[in-house]
């Protein structure tokens, strides 16, 4: 039996002021989805015990909260390393839902060679999910035919995207107003960007504070330890060198749930 969880009507009205509009009043002529950004953190601001490790932060309440939000977006992003991670299955498992989100994987460097026997194909086969669409770059070659034939198979496929490489690291990067662009030109209205620390660092760059609509963070009352995948976005300084903080909530509220605290606001004044 799958999973089946339950968000209590209460709590859901909590968060509605957090939230894009219900998904068939939500507006196509936008010129870019609706952003939430949405993840748990320990104490020590990691995501997970290490890179590669699944790691549950949320405890029942603020996952119920998470699914619940996977009702209200047309889509949920992960970074590759997430996927190769997690084996996700980016569905929303909130009883009796008729949505299910769009899976999008960030991988523009090609590293996830997609399997019929991976979660979200499965889910999808069982009518509990959706086939992921993968954001790879522009100019990348040599598809597997094996690959876009499963994701073909599953409603699934490959997009394109504006590409440049990395200064520091050599790799390919997206801007997020290219990724954003390319949601929109899939008629996917809002996005909940869930991670991992590679995604949240990259949108939390001040370049794209006025992309982001909503941000939702779980907090769970634990710390992981040193050598967990962080959120800490890159250090910004003023013309002199001195460092300044990078962002900071405005409209804050708090919720417990549980054990955790969910931490809700937005970096636009
Ligand atoms: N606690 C949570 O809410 C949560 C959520 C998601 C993932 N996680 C955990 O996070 C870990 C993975 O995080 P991570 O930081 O290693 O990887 P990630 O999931 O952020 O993926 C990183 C990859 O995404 C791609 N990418 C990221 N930003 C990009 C950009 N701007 N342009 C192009 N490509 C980009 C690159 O290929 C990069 O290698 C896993 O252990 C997972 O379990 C936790
Ligand atoms: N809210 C939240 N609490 C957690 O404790 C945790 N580990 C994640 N992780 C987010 C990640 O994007 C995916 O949710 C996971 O990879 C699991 O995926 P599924 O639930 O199977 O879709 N998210």
């Amino acid at each position: 039996m799958a999973e089946q969880l339950t968000f209590p009507a209460e709590s859901a009205a909590v968060l509605e002021p957090r939230l894009p509009p219900k998904l068939e009043l939500q507006d196509a002529t936008r010129s870019r989805p609706f952003v939430t950004l949405t993840f748990a953190t320990s104490l020590d601001s990691s995501l997970s015990l290490a890179p590669g490790v699944r790691t549950r932060l949320s405890g029942p309440g603020s996952k119920a909260m998470t699914h619940y939000l996977r009702t209200r977006h047309a889509a949920i992003l992960v970074g590759v390393s997430t996927v190769l991670a997690d084996d996700p299955a980016l569905n929303c498992r909130i009883a009796g839902t008729s949505h299910q989100p769009r899976p999008i994987v960030v991988d523009a460097n090609l590293r996830w060679t997609p399997r019929r026997s991976d979660k979200v194909f499965e889910v999808c086969r069982n009518g509990a999910g959706l086939a992921p669409f993968i954001l790879i770059g522009a100019d990348a070659s040599n598809l597997p035919a094996a690959s876009v034939e499963l994701l073909h198979e599953h409603g699934g496929k490959y997009i394109r995207v504006p590409s440049a490489r990395s200064e520091v690291t050599g790799r390919l990067r997206f801007s997020w107003d290219d990724i954003l662009a390319a949601l929109q030109a899939e008629n996917l209205t809002s996005v909940m960007v869930e991670g991992g620390g590679q995604i949240i660092n990259s949108l939390l760059d001040p370049a794209y504070h006025e992309l982001i609509d909503s941000v939702i963070v779980t907090i769970a009352p634990t710390w992981l330890g040193q050598g967990g995948v962080v959120v800490s976005p890159e250090r910004v300084t003023d013309a002199a060198g001195v460092p300044l903080p990078v962002a900071r909530l405005s409209h804050v509220s708090w919720h417990p749930f549980g054990d955790d605290v969910v931490l809700c606001g937005t970096l636009r004044e």
